[in-house]
């Protein structure tokens, strides 16, 4: 088995996270993705209640096959939320399961704050993706959308709908829960 790890706040998800982990399961070779939320951000972020960035991710999901998931497994291990950590352990609970890590690009300036990056690279191979904006070296495939959450929040923080940039069925997991000041709108 193989299996992609595509972690992040997703705080909220949004359609360039399905684009990246569509075309990495289009053109990888990895049978299935996994979104993995993180429980306490390593830097600090704050974010939207854990459970609820879970319903949306899963929200997310359902949008695929079935061959993208979302993973607790950072709630699982509370802790600090470095990815070394989580991989250590997802490595050693599925000994037969082949991981890669995908980043987007934009990631690459943030790489030297990671803990024992070199370590994650022996774990598992790491696939940078081209976000679009952030060209680097060694990145696989063509520019991905250029969407982020931060646009998101910016634009449900000026009452207007997300509807090109989240799917809806996200969308409406954030309102149901009252996300992002959502509640009573
Ligand atoms: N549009 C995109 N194209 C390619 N990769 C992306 C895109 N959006 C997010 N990613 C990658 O997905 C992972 C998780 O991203 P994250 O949940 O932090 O979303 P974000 O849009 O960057 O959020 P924020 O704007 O809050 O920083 C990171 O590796 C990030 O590089
Ligand atoms: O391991 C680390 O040191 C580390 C430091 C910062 C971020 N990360 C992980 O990188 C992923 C993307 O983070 P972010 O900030 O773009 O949402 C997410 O899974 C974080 O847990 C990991």
């Amino acid at each position: 088995m193989k299996v992609a790890l595509l972690g992040g706040s997703f705080n909220p998800p949004h359609v360039g996270h399905l684009m990246a982990a569509s075309y990495v399961h289009a053109t990888q070779g990895v049978d299935a993705v996994w979104l993995m939320p993180t429980f306490h951000h390593p830097f600090g972020k704050q974010l939207e209640p854990f459970e609820a960035r879970v319903r949306m991710c899963e929200a997310l999901c359902r949008e695929t096959s079935g061959w993208l998931q979302t993973s607790r497994v950072e709630r699982e291990l509370g802790g600090g939320g470095r990815t070394v950590d989580t991989l250590a352990f997802l490595v050693e609970r599925y000994p037969d399961t082949r991981f890669s890590l995908i980043i987007g690009s934009d990631i690459l300036r943030d790489l030297p704050n990671w803990k024992d990056f070199d370590r994650i690279q022996r774990m598992a191979r790491v696939l940078v993706l081209y976000r679009a904006g952030y060209p680097a070296p060694d990145t696989v495939g063509p520019p991905l959308a250029e969407v982020s959450s931060t646009q998101v929040r910016d634009q449900l923080a000026r009452g207007l709908e997300p509807s090109e940039l989240v799917p809806s069925a996200v969308l409406a997991v954030a309102r149901e829960e009252g996300l992002f000041g959502l509640r009573g709108r």
